[in-house]
Parts: structure tokens; sequence; C-alpha cells
């Protein structure tokens, strides 16, 4: 487990949470609670590194018929160069929906509204992705700046050129530069995923998964986009091959890129991200730093609980019930007809406070 990192997004809805239990002595033997307010202090001061900032972000599909699918209602959340974001939640909560969202690649049926500010290179103002024209997200934010981790390497890439001639012929996309200084760019992409050079003539048959995965993520990485997207990079891997893909990915964040790792799994967003951040059916529902999320404190939101407490290496106990279908959303909170703490109240939306979407948030475990 990473240790919290000091680019935290500085609007981050837990900027004002009550950290982690007051008075507990942390790892470097200071109280926890202390600690992480002198880091919410430093990341306060932190404004000029946010590479993204989404606010009220839905996107509502039509349905012959008249019928309406929410998939993402109203998220906020901003994402900061260095910091790796885990969109968890289980299938069909809106997590790639979100990041198609991003890139402007919804089908026609799609409505989308809200903001999402991409920072320009230069720190002076944005691009707003949810209003940008397709010509402008082909021309200058696909690849160039958003880098898209695709979740299926094998289709992503064309099965019949080498990877060395998809790498090359992405950076004459992007970079029109002569056929030596792309030759050379290729094989620097190639480097920074640590893809063998003596395979950059291969075809994509010809490459474990492993390696696939890593030509993938260099064809990302030629535009040098400051955010990356990888949306459920590690589907079908083995539990060794995930490791290393995620681990490869944080190192890119480490490197200074923002990066929204979209997954549902728990340990992969646990291995490398600073915060977490939880879906239900189309709402974020609880935003929280990846070490009190996994640690002894644990998420406040009692649906992020159960994730948790799903996992076999946990309570391995399954959340009651199933979640509501998106064509037919209840008007108050979507997970009270599983939830344990529900309450008349919940008939009722909660706002998100202090990064939680609750009217009974649980107390952080002692
Ligand atoms: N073009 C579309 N028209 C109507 N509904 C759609 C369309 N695309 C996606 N949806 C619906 O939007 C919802 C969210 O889908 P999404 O793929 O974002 O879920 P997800 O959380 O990424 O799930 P998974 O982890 O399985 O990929 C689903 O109910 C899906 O059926």
């Amino acid at each position: 487990m990473n240790a919290p990192r000091a680019s935290q997004a500085p609007n981050a809805p837990e900027a004002a949470d009550a950290p982690g239990a007051p008075g507990v002595p942390g790892a470097l033997g200071v109280p926890e609670d202390r600690l992480l307010r002198a880091l919410d202090a430093v990341t306060a001061e932190r404004a000029e590194d946010a590479v993204l900032s989404v606010r009220g972000l839905t996107v509502r599909f039509r349905l012959r018929g008249g019928r309406t699918v929410d998939a993402v209602s109203d998220a906020d959340f901003d994402l900061a160069a260095g910091e790796c974001l885990a969109l968890v939640g289980e299938s069909g909560c809106g997590k790639s929906v979100l990041a198609s969202a991003l890139l402007g690649l919804l089908p026609g049926n799609a409505e989308t509204s809200g903001t999402a500010l991409l920072a320009d290179p230069d720190g002076q103002g944005g691009t707003d992705l949810l209003a940008a024209d397709e010509k402008t997200l082909a021309r200058t934010v696909r690849g160039r700046r958003v880098g898209l981790v695709p979740q299926s390497p094998a289709a992503h890439l064309t099965p019949v050129r080498t990877v060395r001639s998809q790498l090359e012929e992405t950076v004459r996309a992007l970079t029109g530069t002569s056929r030596r200084a792309r030759r050379a760019t290729a094989e620097e992409a190639a480097g920074r995923t640590a893809f063998p050079a003596d395979h950059l003539d291969r075809y994509p048959h010809e490459l474990s998964g492993g390696l696939a995965q890593r030509a993938a993520t260099a064809l990302a990485l030629i535009g040098d986009a400051r955010l990356l997207l990888a949306d459920e990079p590690t589907t079908g891997l083995d539990r060794d091959l995930v490791d290393r893909t995620v681990d490869e990915l944080r190192r890119h964040a480490d490197d200074g890129r923002a990066l929204l790792l979209i997954t549902h799994d728990l340990a992969a967003a646990e291995r490398i991200a600073d915060r977490v951040a939880v879906m239900y059916a189309g709402r974020i529902v609880e935003i929280a730093p990846a070490h009190r999320f996994f640690g002894p404190a644990g998420p406040r939101h009692p649906y992020a609980r159960g994730l948790l407490d799903a996992l076999p290496d946990r309570a391995f106990a399954p959340i009651p019930g199933m979640p509501p279908e998106l064509t037919d959303l209840p008007g108050g909170c979507a997970f009270a007809p599983r939830c344990p703490r529900a309450t008349d109240l919940c008939a009722t939306r909660p706002e998100p406070a202090a990064g939680v979407a609750c009217h009974h948030p649980e107390h952080p475990r002692a």
C-alpha cells in the first residue's frame, strides 16, 4: 500500500472530512488525525496541480419508447498531477460511461451535462471536455492530452501490424515528425512501459497478455498526455500480472501524470490508489483517501463498507439484494433497499457532505 501522497486534489470533497480516529498513533508515532490535517494543509496549497475537475457530470441515455437510463448522475471529483484516483463499483454502475463522457466517445442517444475541465498544460485555463466539439477532441485531446489505457489490449492493437509499426503510426498521427524521429520516439515510449526492444517487430498475437498490455499502454503514453484513463486495464489477467500492470500505471502517475483507474478490482485499487471513489447506481457515493478507505478506519458509506466486507480476504459477506435498474431509479437513496442503516429519511436523496453521500454514514472503525 502506498503512503498518501501530497498531490491530493485541492477541492476533493474529503478535504473537510474528519480524518482517522483522533489521537490514534500512526506509523510515524504521530496521531493519524494530526498527520492527515498536516497533509490536507499541504495539498490545499497545490491547486495548480489539478489536471481534471469534474462537476455535476450527468449522462442519460434515451431509449426507444421514451424510457431513459440514468447512467451517471452528478459526479464531482478532482484529479491532481501525480495522483491516482480509483473509481470502483459493481458492474453496470456507470464507471465506463463516465470515462467515455470524458473522452467524448458516448453514442448519439446520450445526453450529457455538467463540466469536466481539463487544465491546459501551461496552467492557464482549460478545456471543458463535455462542451468541446468532436474536432477539438480528436485533434487536441484524445491521445495528446488524455491517454486511454484500454480494457482489452488484444482488441485495441491492430492484429496485422507489428508493435513498432503501430507505435510509429501513432507518433506520426500525433506529432507528424520525421521517420527517424518517429522511430526514436516509438522506442522511447516502448521503453517507458518496459516493453522489450527485441519484441517491437512482433505482431500482437506473438505477445503474452502482459506484453500486449504494455504495448497498449505505450500507445497511450506516446502523446505524453497528462491525464491517463485506464478502464479496467487488468481484466482477464492473473494476480501477478495485475500487480505488475497496475504498478506500471502507478509509475506513470509518479512521473507527474494524473491517473483515473476504473476497476472493480479493489485489491488493485488498494495497491496503487491515493484516493478511492465509489459509484453506486450512477452516483459517486463516497470519495476517501485510500489509506483510510482500506485501513482500520474503513469507508463510511454502508455500500462502500459492504463492497469491502464482500471480499474473500475480509468478511466474505455479500451485500444482500441487487442494484436498482438505472431506468427506474428511486427518488431517494438508491442503496436504501439494501442498506442495514436505512430509515425513512433515506426516501430523500442524501447530498454529499465531507466526501460521503449518506444520511447515516458509518463512524470510522476504531
Ligand atoms: N448506449 C447505451 N444506451 C443505453 N444504456 C447504456 C448505453 N451504454 C451503457 N448503458 C448503460 O449504462 C449503465 C452503465 O454502464 P457502464 O458500462 O458504465 O457500467 P460499468 O460500471 O462500467 O460496468 P462494467 O464494470 O461491467 O464495465 C449500464 O446500465 C449500461 O447498460
